[in-house]
């Protein structure tokens, strides 16, 4: 922990013993002061020790005045005796990291001598908090009641709203009675300068309508023809947050690395943000739709199509459309071109798993102008013979393009486990026709830790965004 000066610093009173409570910064730690007396070390170089504890103030949720009622219910006999001694306490509530990526609110309740000292803390904190402008303070929530298992509404109602309460942040709920309420609510009638966030909860295709609901709001609002495949997208300004209430909810888990209301919860109120690309697909100059994780064409395409159908059977619609679309064993012949990305954005085989912060999402890709110069130049170069362009032709039981690694529950990996989630790149998956026996194996390496791309039936390339698939006839895709 960094030293950094003492904003504030008192002898505080937790259950029945004596904390030095300190607050810099950064940071709020406790220690208890009888067995750290031997221990000369200064608190603010203390993280955690069996009688220590600190907390980082970006991470802390609520500070609020603990009412007499709440300290009389939550106590025992010997911290009845003590809060009858200091009877003004405040509770602090802060996001406590448990296994898996798993986080969950944890509070802390210190008895103050007086009034003056009591409110001093609550003041204090609350400036610091104030001063992380990150937070949402006010969001606008889609809930799908019937995403998933259908348990939208009870999870917003007993997991996500008395955190946001807790956090002072204010929310306009809005349960959809139709598909596509979200998305065209969005579009059109959200009055969305009163927000600093949309929330959706649900699954990915609750998330899908957000999306496209927010971006092409964006759009319409910059005057941006989403037709022209080369127009650069104007950024949305609002941040979207998932709370995972759906199926398999690959969005949320692939960004927080678990699927948990709580934590995704916690995660907006402490304002973490995660810049994503967003991928626009369009035929013959008409603009088709936004992708931010799977672009499936051939076995994806047609498998979820299929389910769509049966969406009445919730989550084991996917198995039993799986076993039905692995059945059939379609494959689709065509020719696919694409831009392969310049060396320094990775390649798909790196072993490298894109995390917050990741130093190749921070390297800004190129803007659309600046690819399509390149492209230009490299069809001028065509001419010369030498080609930028790649042209595969074949026969293809699977065309996917993953702009995140896809990671769910049951592919815990994903389909591209090095995909990045902002880098301007898409891996691009080829599955060649092969025997079903083959594509089983090639399946089952999603569930499992190898390596996807071993198979020589299988090839993975990482492409620019503005890779082109042509020819392949006869199938659906996914988006
Ligand atoms: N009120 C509603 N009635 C019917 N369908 C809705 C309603 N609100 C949203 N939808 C649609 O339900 C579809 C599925 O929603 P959602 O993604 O939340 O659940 P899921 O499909 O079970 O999860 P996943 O997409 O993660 O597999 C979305 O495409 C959305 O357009």
């Amino acid at each position: 922990m960094e030293k950094q000066p003492r904003l504030l610093s008192s002898r505080l009173f937790q259950k029945h013993r004596q904390f030095e409570v300190v607050l810099n910064r950064s940071f709020l730690a406790w220690r208890e002061i009888e067995k750290s007396r031997k221990r000369s070390s200064d608190i603010s170089s203390v993280s955690e020790t069996a009688h220590s504890h600190a907390v980082q103030v970006c991470e802390i949720v609520a500070v609020r005045k603990t009412e007499e009622d709440d300290i009389k219910t939550r106590s025992q006999k010997k911290a009845k005796q003590q809060s009858h001694l200091y009877p003004h306490a405040f509770t602090v509530s802060y996001v406590r990291r448990t296994r898996q990526h798993q986080w969950r609110c944890s509070d802390v309740t210190f008895h103050c001598a007086n009034q003056a000292l009591c409110e001093q803390w609550i003041q204090v904190i609350n400036e610091q908090l104030s001063l992380l402008t990150n937070r949402p303070k006010s969001l606008l929530v889609y809930i799908n009641p019937y995403g998933g298992k259908r348990h939208g509404k009870r999870i917003y109602e007993q997991k996500v709203a008395p955190l946001f309460r807790c956090a002072g942040i204010s929310a306009d709920v809005i349960v959809t009675e139709r598909a596509n309420h979200a998305r065209d609510h969005l579009k059109t009638e959200a009055n969305l300068d009163k927000y600093d966030g949309v929330v959706c909860v649900g699954g990915d295709g609750m998330f899908s309508e957000i999306l496209h609901g927010l971006v092409t709001r964006t759009q319409t609002d910059h005057g941006m023809d989403q037709n022209q495949p080369d127009a650069e997208l104007v950024q949305c300004s609002l941040r979207i947050g998932i709370i995972p209430a759906g199926s398999t909810d690959c969005i949320c888990f692939a960004t927080v690395g678990t699927n948990d209301p709580v934590t995704s919860a916690l995660h907006i109120i402490v304002g973490d943000s995660q810049p994503m690309d967003v991928c626009s697909v369009h035929h013959n100059n008409t603009f088709l739709r936004y992708s931010v994780s799977l672009l499936g064409y051939g076995f994806y395409g047609d498998m979820l199509t299929d389910s769509e159908r049966k969406r009445w059977l919730g989550p084991a619609r996917y198995d039993l459309s799986g076993v039905k679309t692995f059945l059939s064993h379609n494959y689709y012949e065509g020719t696919v071109s694409f831009l392969p990305a310049e060396d320094n954005m990775g390649n798909p085989r790196d072993k490298l798993q894109c995390r917050s912060g990741c130093h190749i999402c921070q390297h800004k890709p190129p803007s659309k102008d600046k690819q399509w110069e390149t492209s230009e130049e490299k069809e001028k170069s065509d001419k010369d013979g030498s080609s930028g362009w790649s042209v595969i032709r074949g026969k293809f039981i699977a065309i996917n393009a993953a702009s995140m690694s896809c990671a769910c529950p049951r592919s815990p990996k994903g389909l591209s486990p090095s995909a990045h989630l902002a880098d301007g790149t898409t891996d691009l998956i080829l599955v060649r026709k092969c025997s079903r026996l083959d594509f089983f194996r090639h399946l089952l390496r999603h569930t499992n830790k190898e390596d996807q791309f071993t198979h020589l039936f299988v090839e993975v390339h990482r492409v620019r965004v503005q890779a082109i698939f042509s020819q392949v006839l006869g199938t659906s895709f996914l988006a």
